[in-house]
């Protein structure tokens, strides 16, 4: 937790959720109605086919939606891609950019990612930029100086916290039920912080900083305990409305 910041925990779903998923989406709706908003922001970031409907749902809650992706142009011949303008127009309020699934499967660069938070902004949205090291970087004990060049390469200069989320992701804790040590969150976040300060001034302290990667009810108190830690971005425990809550119930706990 940073001290005069609110905590973001945000969902996402990556490539998952059909028709048949939206009892998930109403039951954090009502998770979240049921005064969770007091302690907490949240949100959902969905495939693009069910913003729409998620929009409508949360629609009157405190829980926003979020895009997982965007095109760095507002519009064009570009199959399959989608603008932020595009997300902005059918709910969406956030956007994740440069997830390392992303920059694996699509071999997506840091200054592509520079180019994604740009665009996110101009359609109107908050970009959520994901940073963090492969297992091989950290043991190598080289996360420091991977979490300096992603962050320098990946974050426009003109970034204000209103608009700009951190998201801190190990790609070894995605998806692994491993976690660093609270310890090693810290160290992480505090560099993330520093450099923040360092590329943008002031504003960088205000910035929120999400610990992503295996986060569980059982988990989230000692990670988001952590501080310069300000929310979560969770993968798989955000699927189920009583994973999610559960997490996001950590902050009555802290
Ligand atoms: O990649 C993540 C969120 O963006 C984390 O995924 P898991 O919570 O499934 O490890």
């Amino acid at each position: 937790m940073t001290p005069g910041i609110r905590p973001l925990v945000a969902g996402n779903w990556k490539m998952n959720g059909t028709e048949a998923s939206l009892g998930e989406i109403h039951g954090i709706r009502n998770g979240f109605m049921s005064g969770l908003d007091a302690e907490v922001d949240a949100l959902l970031c969905l495939p693009a086919t069910l913003i729409t409907r998620a929009a409508s749902i949360f629609s009157g809650s405190p829980v926003a939606v979020g895009g997982q992706d965007c095109h760095a142009k507002a519009s064009g011949a570009h199959t399959g891609d989608i603008a932020a303008e595009m997300l902005h127009d059918a709910g969406a309020r956030y956007v994740i950019v440069g997830h390392s699934e992303r920059r694996t499967d699509h071999g997506e660069k840091d200054s592509d990612v520079h180019g994604k938070a740009e665009a996110a902004w101009r359609g109107g949205l908050t970009a959520i930029i994901c940073v963090g090291e492969t297992d091989a970087e950290r043991r190598a004990n080289a996360t420091p100086d991977v979490l300096t060049r992603q962050i320098g390469g990946s974050l426009p200069r003109a970034a204000v916290a209103s608009t700009t989320v951190i998201a801190y992701e190990p790609v070894w804790a995605i998806g692994t039920g491993l976690t660093p040590t609270a310890e090693d969150v810290k160290r992480a976040h505090a560099h993330l912080r520093a450099e923040l300060v360092r590329l943008i001034g002031e504003e960088g302290n205000k910035v929120r900083i999400l610990y992503g990667g295996s986060v569980k009810p059982s988990n989230a108190v000692e990670l988001l305990g952590v501080e310069n830690v300000d929310g979560a971005l969770v993968g798989g425990a955000s699927l189920k409305a009583s994973d999610f809550l559960g997490i996001a119930e950590a902050y009555r706990k802290l």
